[in-house]
C-alpha cells in the first residue's frame, strides 16, 4: 500500500487536502458562474443545498491509491491490464495512440489499437510498445457489394481478440463513416454480451448518441463527452439543452435515463455520475486546451475501473469508498490523475504544453501519490 504521507504532501500541492466543504462551494461557484447577488448565484445558492446531500468533490487521492494495484514480483504480463482502443482512421491517428500509450504510461501491461488499414502504419511509427491491428475498413475502400462480407470479417478479426481484454475504449479518432459505424455497433454488442467494460468517447459517443441501445442500461460502459458531445446527449436523451445552473442534477437524470450507464461530463470541473451519485474532480490542471486530453483521459479511465473492478472482487470489504461503482471510482483516478499531469507538463512547457508533454508527466504524477515502491 501507499505510505499515507506521500499522499498528504500532494494533497498539499495539488488541492487535494482542501475541506470537503470548502471545495464543494468553489465548485459551485465555478460551474455556476455565480456573480454575489446576481439572480444566478440565488438560483446556484438554491443548487447548493440540493447538490450537496448527494456528495460532490471526490477524495480522488485516496481512490487512486486505493485502486492503484502493487508492483508484485508475483504478478505476470497482462495481469496488470490488458487495453484495447478502437479508433484511428485516415484523417486521425493521434487520439488513438494518445489513448493507448496513456493506459500503457499508468501501467497496464498490453495496449492494442484496432483501427483502419490506413492509419495502421502511422500508429505503429509512432511508437514500438503498441499492437495495432489494420482491420478496420471505410467505405470508401470498398465496394457496394462487398460490404455485409467485410463487415463480417471486420467483426470476427476483433471478436476474436475480445475475451482477452479488460477494457475497450471505443472511439478516440474513429471517424463517422456509416459502413464503420455499423460494424463498430456490432462489436459493442459483443463486448457487451461478453460483460466486458466499454468507454466510449469522440466518434463512439456520436454513434452511441444516435443508438442509445448500445449502452442503455449497461453498468459497465462509461461515456466521456465534451462539451459538444454532451450538448447533443443532452439534447437526445433529455429533449433540452444542457445546463450549467443545475449540471449535477442535470447528469444524474441523465445517466438514470440511460440506465444507469456512467458519464463523465468534461469541463471546468469534470463531474461524474452512475444515477446514483454525482463526484466532481475540480483540482486545477492546465489552462492550455490543447487537443488530446479527452484522449489521455478515455485511456486512463479505461485502465483505472480495470483496477477499480479487480479491487473490489478481491478487496470489497476494506474498500469504504462513497462510490461502490468501478466505472466511477475509474472515472475519478482518471480525472484526478490528467489534471496533475497536465498541471506538471504547463509548470515546464507554459504555452507550449502539448498533450504528448502531459503523457510524460502521468508517470511522475501517479509516483507521487502512489510510488512503486
Ligand atoms: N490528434 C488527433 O488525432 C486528435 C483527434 N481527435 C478526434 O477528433 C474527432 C472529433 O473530435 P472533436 O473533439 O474535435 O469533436 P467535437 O468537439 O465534437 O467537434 C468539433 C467540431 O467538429 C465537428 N466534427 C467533428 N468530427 C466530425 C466529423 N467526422 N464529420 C463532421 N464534423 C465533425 C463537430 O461538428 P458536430 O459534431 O457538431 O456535427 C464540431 O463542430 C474524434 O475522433 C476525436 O477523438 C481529438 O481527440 C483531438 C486530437
Ligand atoms: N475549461 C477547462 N478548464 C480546466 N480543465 C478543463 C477544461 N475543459 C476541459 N478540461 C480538462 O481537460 C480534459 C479533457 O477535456 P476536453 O473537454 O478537452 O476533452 P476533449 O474535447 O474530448 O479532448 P480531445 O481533444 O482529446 O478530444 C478534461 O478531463 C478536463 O479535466
Ligand atoms: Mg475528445
Amino acid at each position: 500500500m501507499c505510505p499515507l504521507h506521500t499522499f498528504s504532501s500532494v494533497a498539499r500541492s495539488h488541492n487535494f487536502a482542501a475541506s470537503a466543504v470548502s471545495r464543494r462551494h468553489q465548485f459551485l461557484i465555478r460551474s455556476l458562474g455565480g456573480v454575489r447577488g446576481s439572480a444566478s448565484s440565488r438560483r446556484m445558492a438554491a443548487g447548493v443545498t440540493n447538490l450537496s446531500s448527494l456528495g460532490l468533490e471526490a477524495d480522488a487521492g485516496s481512490i487512486l491509491k486505493r485502486i492503484t494495484p502493487p508492483l508484485d514480483s508475483g504478478l505476470h504480463k497482462g495481469q496488470a491490464g490488458k487495453i484495447a482502443v478502437i479508433g484511428g482512421c485516415r484523417e486521425y491517428t493521434g487520439a488513438p495512440y494518445f489513448a493507448a500509450i496513456s493506459a500503457l504510461k499508468i501501467g497496464a501491461d498490453l495496449s492494442h489499437v484496432f483501427c483502419t488499414k490506413d492509419a495502421a502504419p502511422v500508429i505503429k511509427s509512432y511508437s514500438p510498445e503498441l499492437i495495432v491491428h489494420p482491420v478496420l475498413e471505410e467505405s470508401y475502400s470498398i465496394r457496394e457489394d462487398e460490404k455485409a462480407s467485410v463487415s463480417s470479417l471486420v467483426v470476427a478479426e476483433v471478436k476474436k481478440w475480445m475475451e482477452r481484454f479488460d477494457c475497450l475504449v471505443v472511439g478516440p479518432g474513429l471517424g463517422r463513416d456509416a459502413f464503420l459505424m455499423d460494424c463498430i455497433s456490432e462489436i459493442m454488442r459483443h463486448a457487451r454480451q461478453s460483460n466486458i467494460p466499454i468507454v466510449v468517447d469522440g466518434d463512439g459517443l456520436f454513434l452511441v448518441t444516435n443508438n442509445l441501445g448500445l449502452i442503455a442500461g449497461y453498468s459497465l460502459a462509461v461515456l466521456t463527452p465534451n462539451v459538444n458531445e454532451y450538448k447533443r446527449l443532452v439534447e437526445k436523451v433529455l429533449g433540452r439543452n444542457a445546463d450549467d445552473q443545475d449540471a449535477a442534477e442535470q447528469l444524474l437524470s441523465l445517466s438514470r435515463s440511460v440506465g444507469g450507464a456512467t458519464i463523465l461530463r468534461k469541463g471546468n470541473a469534470d463531474l461524474i455520475s452512475d444515477g446514483e451519485t454525482v463526484s466532481v474532480v475540480s483540482a486545477f490542471g492546465s489552462p492550455r486546451r490543447c487537443g488530446g486530453q479527452g484522449d489521455i483521459l478515455s485511456g486512463s479511465v479505461a485502465v483505472f475501473s480495470s483496477w477499480a473492478r479487480q479491487q473490489i472482487s478481491e478487496h470489497s470489504e476494506r474498500l469504504n469508498f462513497s462510490s461502490s461503482n468501478p466505472m466511477v471510482l475509474g472515472c475519478i483516478a482518471g480525472s484526478a490523475l490528467l489534471r496533475k499531469a497536465a498541471s506538471l507538463a504547463f509548470a515546464e512547457n507554459k504555452r507550449a504544453t502539448l498533450t504528448t508533454d502531459i503523457i510524460e508527466s502521468l508517470g511522475a504524477s501517479l509516483e507521487e501519490i502512489c510510488p512503486a515502491k
